[in-house]
Protein backbone atom coordinates (compact mmCIF):
# COMPACT_ATOMS: atom_id res chain seq x y z
CA UNK A 1 0.00 0.00 0.00
CA UNK A 2 1.37 3.01 -0.48
CA UNK A 3 -0.04 6.63 0.16
CA UNK A 4 -0.26 9.87 -1.86
CA UNK A 5 1.56 12.06 0.27
CA UNK A 6 1.85 15.22 -1.35
CA UNK A 7 -1.38 16.46 0.44
CA UNK A 8 -1.24 14.67 3.76
CA UNK A 9 2.30 14.85 4.39
CA UNK A 10 3.65 17.34 7.15
CA UNK A 11 7.13 17.48 4.79
CA UNK A 12 7.29 20.64 1.80
CA UNK A 13 8.78 19.46 -1.32
CA UNK A 14 9.14 20.73 -4.57
CA UNK A 15 7.30 24.41 -5.87
CA UNK A 16 5.61 24.34 -2.12
CA UNK A 17 9.00 25.38 -0.97
CA UNK A 18 8.47 28.34 -3.02
CA UNK A 19 4.99 29.17 -1.67
CA UNK A 20 6.37 28.48 2.17
CA UNK A 21 8.81 31.35 1.76
CA UNK A 22 6.18 33.45 0.49
CA UNK A 23 3.83 32.44 3.39
CA UNK A 24 6.59 32.71 6.36
CA UNK A 25 6.12 35.35 9.22
CA UNK A 26 9.19 37.60 8.75
CA UNK A 27 9.47 38.80 12.43
CA UNK A 28 8.03 37.46 16.08
CA UNK A 29 5.12 39.73 16.46
CA UNK A 30 4.03 37.88 12.97
CA UNK A 31 4.26 34.59 14.33
CA UNK A 32 0.76 33.06 15.00
CA UNK A 33 0.06 30.59 18.03
CA UNK A 34 3.07 29.21 19.89
CA UNK A 35 2.46 32.17 23.00
CA UNK A 36 5.29 30.63 25.37
CA UNK A 37 7.87 29.53 23.07
CA UNK A 38 7.26 33.10 21.77
CA UNK A 39 7.25 34.77 24.65
CA UNK A 40 10.58 33.06 26.06
CA UNK A 41 12.32 33.08 23.03
CA UNK A 42 11.71 36.90 22.53
CA UNK A 43 13.47 37.41 26.22
CA UNK A 44 16.31 35.54 25.01
CA UNK A 45 16.76 37.65 21.92
CA UNK A 46 15.84 41.09 23.82
CA UNK A 47 18.15 40.30 26.60
CA UNK A 48 20.87 39.10 23.95
CA UNK A 49 20.50 42.78 22.35
CA UNK A 50 20.93 44.60 25.46
CA UNK A 51 23.85 43.16 26.40
CA UNK A 52 25.31 43.07 22.87
CA UNK A 53 25.83 39.22 22.61
CA UNK A 54 24.78 36.33 20.52
CA UNK A 55 22.45 35.18 22.67
CA UNK A 56 22.22 31.60 23.86
CA UNK A 57 22.30 28.37 21.68
CA UNK A 58 18.78 27.51 20.87
CA UNK A 59 17.40 23.81 20.12
CA UNK A 60 13.64 23.85 18.78
CA UNK A 61 11.71 20.40 18.90
CA UNK A 62 8.28 19.22 17.54
CA UNK A 63 6.31 17.29 14.61
CA UNK A 64 7.07 18.82 10.99
CA UNK A 65 5.39 21.56 9.75
CA UNK A 66 4.86 23.84 13.08
CA UNK A 67 7.45 26.63 12.22
CA UNK A 68 10.83 25.53 13.29
CA UNK A 69 12.46 26.57 10.04
CA UNK A 70 10.13 29.72 9.91
CA UNK A 71 11.27 30.53 13.74
CA UNK A 72 15.33 30.06 12.61
CA UNK A 73 14.70 32.63 10.32
CA UNK A 74 13.46 35.33 12.85
CA UNK A 75 15.87 34.76 15.13
CA UNK A 76 18.18 35.56 12.78
CA UNK A 77 15.90 38.48 11.06
CA UNK A 78 14.84 39.93 14.83
CA UNK A 79 19.28 40.12 16.14
CA UNK A 80 19.56 41.85 12.61
CA UNK A 81 22.28 38.86 11.54
CA UNK A 82 22.93 36.49 8.57
CA UNK A 83 21.49 33.06 9.10
CA UNK A 84 23.51 30.43 7.36
CA UNK A 85 21.14 27.19 6.72
CA UNK A 86 22.21 23.58 6.89
CA UNK A 87 20.75 20.17 8.01
CA UNK A 88 22.41 17.08 9.93
CA UNK A 89 22.33 14.24 7.07
CA UNK A 90 24.31 17.35 5.00
CA UNK A 91 27.06 16.71 7.81
CA UNK A 92 28.12 13.72 6.96
CA UNK A 93 32.15 14.51 8.09
CA UNK A 94 34.11 16.60 10.65
CA UNK A 95 35.00 18.37 7.69
CA UNK A 96 31.82 19.31 6.57
CA UNK A 97 30.91 20.88 9.63
CA UNK A 98 34.41 22.37 9.97
CA UNK A 99 34.55 24.55 6.47
CA UNK A 100 30.94 25.89 7.88
CA UNK A 101 32.14 26.91 11.36
CA UNK A 102 35.58 28.47 10.18
CA UNK A 103 33.46 30.82 7.58
CA UNK A 104 30.79 32.03 10.00
CA UNK A 105 30.57 35.81 10.74
CA UNK A 106 30.68 37.58 14.08
CA UNK A 107 26.97 37.02 15.72
CA UNK A 108 25.85 35.02 12.63
CA UNK A 109 23.10 32.52 13.05
CA UNK A 110 23.96 28.80 12.38
CA UNK A 111 20.33 26.90 11.56
CA UNK A 112 21.11 22.92 11.38
CA UNK A 113 17.47 21.70 10.82
CA UNK A 114 17.71 17.61 11.76
CA UNK A 115 20.18 17.83 14.38
CA UNK A 116 20.11 14.28 15.44
CA UNK A 117 20.61 12.87 11.83
CA UNK A 118 24.17 14.47 12.45
CA UNK A 119 27.19 12.23 12.19
CA UNK A 120 29.09 11.25 15.04
CA UNK A 121 32.31 13.20 14.51
CA UNK A 122 30.40 16.25 13.48
CA UNK A 123 28.29 15.99 16.36
CA UNK A 124 31.50 16.22 18.59
CA UNK A 125 32.96 18.97 17.20
CA UNK A 126 29.95 20.97 17.47
CA UNK A 127 30.52 20.07 21.34
CA UNK A 128 33.67 22.40 21.49
CA UNK A 129 32.32 24.82 18.68
CA UNK A 130 29.34 25.66 20.86
CA UNK A 131 30.80 25.84 24.32
CA UNK A 132 34.40 27.19 23.25
CA UNK A 133 33.79 29.00 19.97
CA UNK A 134 36.69 26.97 18.86
CA UNK A 135 37.29 23.87 16.53
CA UNK A 136 40.35 21.36 16.80
CA UNK A 137 41.31 20.37 13.26
CA UNK A 138 43.01 17.31 12.87
CA UNK A 139 45.61 17.01 10.95
CA UNK A 140 47.05 13.58 9.87
CA UNK A 141 46.45 10.11 11.57
CA UNK A 142 46.93 7.13 14.17
CA UNK A 143 49.37 8.42 16.85
CA UNK A 144 50.59 10.97 14.93
CA UNK A 145 47.58 12.83 14.30
CA UNK A 146 47.59 16.63 15.45
CA UNK A 147 44.95 18.42 16.69
CA UNK A 148 45.10 22.26 15.64
CA UNK A 149 42.93 24.83 17.37
CA UNK A 150 41.46 27.38 15.37
CA UNK A 151 39.25 30.39 16.78
CA UNK A 152 36.07 30.93 15.19
CA UNK A 153 33.38 33.67 15.09
CA UNK A 154 30.70 33.47 18.26
CA UNK A 155 27.60 32.22 16.89
CA UNK A 156 24.39 31.14 17.70
CA UNK A 157 23.79 27.72 16.72
CA UNK A 158 20.16 26.96 16.40
CA UNK A 159 18.79 23.51 15.97
CA UNK A 160 15.65 21.61 15.05
CA UNK A 161 14.79 18.02 15.65
CA UNK A 162 11.72 16.42 15.26
CA UNK A 163 13.10 13.29 17.99
CA UNK A 164 14.58 15.12 21.20
CA UNK A 165 15.02 11.75 22.60
CA UNK A 166 17.24 11.02 19.57
CA UNK A 167 19.71 14.36 20.15
CA UNK A 168 22.99 12.90 22.61
CA UNK A 169 22.70 14.08 25.63
CA UNK A 170 26.05 16.05 25.99
CA UNK A 171 24.38 18.38 23.04
CA UNK A 172 21.16 18.92 24.23
CA UNK A 173 23.05 19.99 27.14
CA UNK A 174 24.28 23.04 25.30
CA UNK A 175 21.46 24.70 24.18
CA UNK A 176 20.67 27.25 26.93
CA UNK A 177 17.09 27.59 25.25
CA UNK A 178 14.89 24.71 24.30
CA UNK A 179 11.60 25.46 22.63
CA UNK A 180 9.31 22.40 22.43
CA UNK A 181 6.88 23.53 19.36
CA UNK A 182 3.53 21.86 20.27
CA UNK A 183 0.36 20.88 17.88
CA UNK A 184 -1.74 24.71 16.97
CA UNK A 185 -4.94 25.29 18.33
CA UNK A 186 -8.19 25.28 15.84
CA UNK A 187 -8.62 29.01 16.63
CA UNK A 188 -4.51 29.73 15.82
CA UNK A 189 -4.76 28.02 12.53
CA UNK A 190 -7.85 29.97 11.56
CA UNK A 191 -5.44 33.23 12.48
CA UNK A 192 -2.80 31.24 10.26
CA UNK A 193 -5.35 30.68 7.10
CA UNK A 194 -7.13 34.22 7.28
CA UNK A 195 -3.16 35.44 6.66
CA UNK A 196 -2.85 33.55 4.20
CA UNK A 197 -5.88 33.71 2.56
CA UNK A 198 -4.67 37.73 2.35
CA UNK A 199 -1.34 37.00 1.26
CA UNK A 200 -2.76 34.59 -1.42
CA UNK A 201 -5.60 36.85 -2.66
CA UNK A 202 -8.09 34.34 -1.40
CA UNK A 203 -11.87 35.31 -0.03
CA UNK A 204 -12.10 33.00 2.67
CA UNK A 205 -14.81 33.60 4.74
CA UNK A 206 -14.78 32.96 8.49
CA UNK A 207 -16.79 29.57 8.39
CA UNK A 208 -14.75 28.54 6.02
CA UNK A 209 -11.37 28.90 7.76
CA UNK A 210 -13.22 27.23 10.68
CA UNK A 211 -13.61 23.90 8.43
CA UNK A 212 -10.38 24.15 6.99
CA UNK A 213 -8.36 24.96 10.83
CA UNK A 214 -10.61 21.85 11.68
CA UNK A 215 -8.84 19.51 9.36
CA UNK A 216 -5.44 20.56 9.60
CA UNK A 217 -4.04 18.49 11.86
CA UNK A 218 -2.52 21.02 14.18
CA UNK A 219 0.18 22.03 11.60
CA UNK A 220 0.44 25.31 9.89
CA UNK A 221 1.99 23.57 6.80
CA UNK A 222 -1.54 21.23 6.31
CA UNK A 223 -3.75 24.51 6.64
CA UNK A 224 -1.62 26.23 4.25
CA UNK A 225 -2.03 23.42 1.81
CA UNK A 226 -5.26 22.38 2.43
CA UNK A 227 -6.55 26.36 1.77
CA UNK A 228 -4.48 25.98 -2.04
CA UNK A 229 -6.69 22.62 -2.41
CA UNK A 230 -9.66 24.44 -1.66
CA UNK A 231 -8.98 27.50 -3.58
CA UNK A 232 -8.03 25.04 -6.90
CA UNK A 233 -11.43 23.14 -6.07
CA UNK A 234 -13.70 26.66 -5.92
CA UNK A 235 -11.83 28.20 -9.00
CA UNK A 236 -12.75 25.31 -11.45
CA UNK A 237 -16.08 23.87 -9.90
CA UNK A 238 -17.02 26.97 -8.18
CA UNK A 239 -16.81 29.97 -9.75
CA UNK A 240 -13.84 31.46 -7.34
CA UNK A 241 -16.69 31.36 -4.47
CA UNK A 242 -15.23 29.82 -1.12
CA UNK A 243 -18.04 28.78 1.93
CA UNK A 244 -17.95 26.24 4.33
CA UNK A 245 -19.97 23.33 2.24
CA UNK A 246 -17.46 24.40 -0.57
CA UNK A 247 -14.43 23.79 1.75
CA UNK A 248 -15.84 21.01 2.96
CA UNK A 249 -16.40 19.12 -0.18
CA UNK A 250 -12.96 20.31 -1.77
CA UNK A 251 -11.66 18.38 1.74
CA UNK A 252 -13.46 15.48 1.36
CA UNK A 253 -12.19 14.66 -2.30
CA UNK A 254 -8.90 14.53 -0.95
CA UNK A 255 -10.00 12.64 1.83
CA UNK A 256 -9.01 14.31 4.52
CA UNK A 257 -11.67 13.96 6.88
CA UNK A 258 -13.71 16.31 9.89
CA UNK A 259 -11.30 14.89 12.79
CA UNK A 260 -8.45 16.27 10.27
CA UNK A 261 -7.29 12.35 10.53
CA UNK A 262 -5.53 11.77 6.86
CA UNK A 263 -5.00 8.31 4.97
CA UNK A 264 -1.94 7.64 7.10
CA UNK A 265 -3.41 8.15 10.40
CA UNK A 266 -6.30 5.84 9.09
CA UNK A 267 -4.12 3.33 7.98
CA UNK A 268 -2.44 3.14 11.11
CA UNK A 269 -5.77 3.29 13.34
CA UNK A 270 -7.71 0.49 11.01
CA UNK A 271 -4.10 -1.47 10.89
CA UNK A 272 -3.95 -1.50 14.85
CA UNK A 273 -7.65 -1.87 15.40
CA UNK A 274 -8.30 -4.59 12.33
CA UNK A 275 -4.88 -6.67 12.32
CA UNK A 276 -3.90 -6.43 15.49
CA UNK A 277 -7.30 -6.25 17.51
CA UNK A 278 -6.22 -2.86 19.33
CA UNK A 279 -2.76 -3.68 20.37
CA UNK A 280 -0.09 -3.66 21.44
CA UNK A 281 2.08 -3.73 18.93
CA UNK A 282 5.55 -2.61 18.19
CA UNK A 283 6.12 0.06 15.82
CA UNK A 284 8.02 -1.86 13.06
CA UNK A 285 5.22 -4.22 13.00
CA UNK A 286 2.66 -1.52 12.76
CA UNK A 287 5.05 0.06 10.46
CA UNK A 288 5.27 -3.00 7.71
CA UNK A 289 1.50 -3.14 8.08
CA UNK A 290 0.88 -0.04 6.35
CA UNK A 291 3.57 -0.18 3.70
CA UNK A 292 5.77 2.91 5.78
CA UNK A 293 8.92 3.51 7.56
CA UNK A 294 8.32 3.08 11.12
CA UNK A 295 10.38 6.87 11.52
CA UNK A 296 7.68 8.32 9.40
CA UNK A 297 4.78 6.41 11.30
CA UNK A 298 6.39 7.51 15.00
CA UNK A 299 7.59 11.40 13.68
CA UNK A 300 4.58 12.71 11.39
CA UNK A 301 1.23 10.04 12.69
CA UNK A 302 2.00 9.42 16.26
CA UNK A 303 2.01 12.50 17.48
CA UNK A 304 -1.34 13.86 16.47
CA UNK A 305 -2.90 10.70 17.53
CA UNK A 306 -1.36 9.95 20.57
CA UNK A 307 -2.92 14.38 20.94
CA UNK A 308 -5.95 13.26 19.68
CA UNK A 309 -6.61 10.47 22.39
CA UNK A 310 -6.83 7.96 20.36
CA UNK A 311 -3.80 5.95 20.57
CA UNK A 312 -1.16 5.47 23.75
CA UNK A 313 2.01 4.44 23.17
CA UNK A 314 2.68 1.64 26.36
CA UNK A 315 6.02 -0.50 27.14
CA UNK A 316 4.48 -3.11 25.48
CA UNK A 317 3.74 -1.38 21.97
CA UNK A 318 0.93 0.94 20.48
CA UNK A 319 -2.76 0.44 21.69
CA UNK A 320 -5.57 2.04 20.33
CA UNK A 321 -7.99 3.72 22.73
CA UNK A 322 -11.70 3.49 23.37
CA UNK A 323 -11.80 6.58 21.36
CA UNK A 324 -10.21 4.92 18.14
CA UNK A 325 -12.86 2.19 18.45
CA UNK A 326 -15.63 4.58 18.28
CA UNK A 327 -13.91 6.68 15.56
CA UNK A 328 -14.33 3.76 12.86
CA UNK A 329 -18.04 2.66 14.29
CA UNK A 330 -16.21 -0.54 15.66
CA UNK A 331 -16.52 -2.35 18.91
CA UNK A 332 -13.61 -3.65 20.86
CA UNK A 333 -13.24 -7.44 21.52
CA UNK A 334 -13.01 -8.20 25.46
CA UNK A 335 -10.18 -7.16 27.02
CA UNK A 336 -8.77 -4.89 24.74
CA UNK A 337 -7.25 -2.17 27.49
CA UNK A 338 -5.45 -4.64 29.49
CA UNK A 339 -2.30 -2.78 28.51
CA UNK A 340 -3.53 0.03 28.64
CA UNK A 341 -4.90 -0.40 32.13
CA UNK A 342 -1.65 -2.10 32.94
CA UNK A 343 1.00 0.21 32.67
CA UNK A 344 -1.11 3.58 31.04
CA UNK A 345 0.36 5.43 28.34
CA UNK A 346 4.09 5.74 28.62
CA UNK A 347 4.45 8.41 25.83
CA UNK A 348 8.09 9.40 25.24
CA UNK A 349 9.99 12.63 24.77
N1 LIG B 1 3.22 30.44 13.53
C1 LIG B 1 3.01 30.51 12.22
N2 LIG B 1 2.28 31.49 11.71
C2 LIG B 1 2.03 31.52 10.39
N3 LIG B 1 2.48 30.61 9.50
C3 LIG B 1 3.23 29.62 9.97
C4 LIG B 1 3.54 29.53 11.34
N4 LIG B 1 4.31 28.43 11.53
C5 LIG B 1 4.46 27.88 10.34
N5 LIG B 1 3.81 28.59 9.39
C6 LIG B 1 3.72 28.24 7.97
O1 LIG B 1 3.94 26.84 7.85
C7 LIG B 1 4.94 26.57 6.89
C8 LIG B 1 5.86 25.50 7.49
O2 LIG B 1 6.67 26.06 8.49
P1 LIG B 1 8.19 25.61 8.68
O3 LIG B 1 8.81 25.24 7.38
O4 LIG B 1 8.82 26.66 9.48
O5 LIG B 1 7.98 24.32 9.54
P2 LIG B 1 9.07 23.35 10.18
O6 LIG B 1 8.60 23.04 11.56
O7 LIG B 1 10.42 23.92 9.99
O8 LIG B 1 8.92 22.07 9.35
P3 LIG B 1 10.09 21.13 8.88
O9 LIG B 1 10.82 20.79 10.11
O10 LIG B 1 9.31 20.02 8.26
O11 LIG B 1 10.87 21.97 7.88
C9 LIG B 1 5.63 27.90 6.60
O12 LIG B 1 5.65 28.17 5.25
C10 LIG B 1 4.76 28.96 7.19
O13 LIG B 1 4.08 29.63 6.15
Amino acid sequence: MSFDRELVSPDAEGDERVIEAALRPKRLGEFIGQARVREQLSLVLQSALLRARPPDHVLMSGPPGLGKTTLAMIIAAELGAPLRVTSGPALERAGDLAAILSTLSDGEVLFIDEIHRMARPAEEMLYLAMEDFRVDIVVGKGPGATAIPLDIAPFTLVGATTRAGLLPAPLRDRFGFTAHMDFYERDELEQVLRRSARLLSVDLPGEAAEEIAGRSRGTPRIANRLLRRVRDFSDVRAEGLITREIASAALNLYEVDAEGLDRLDRAVLTALLRRFGGGPVGLSTLAVAVGEEPETVEVVAEPFLVRQGLLARTPRGRVATAAAWTHFGLVPPPGAFGALDAFGAADEE
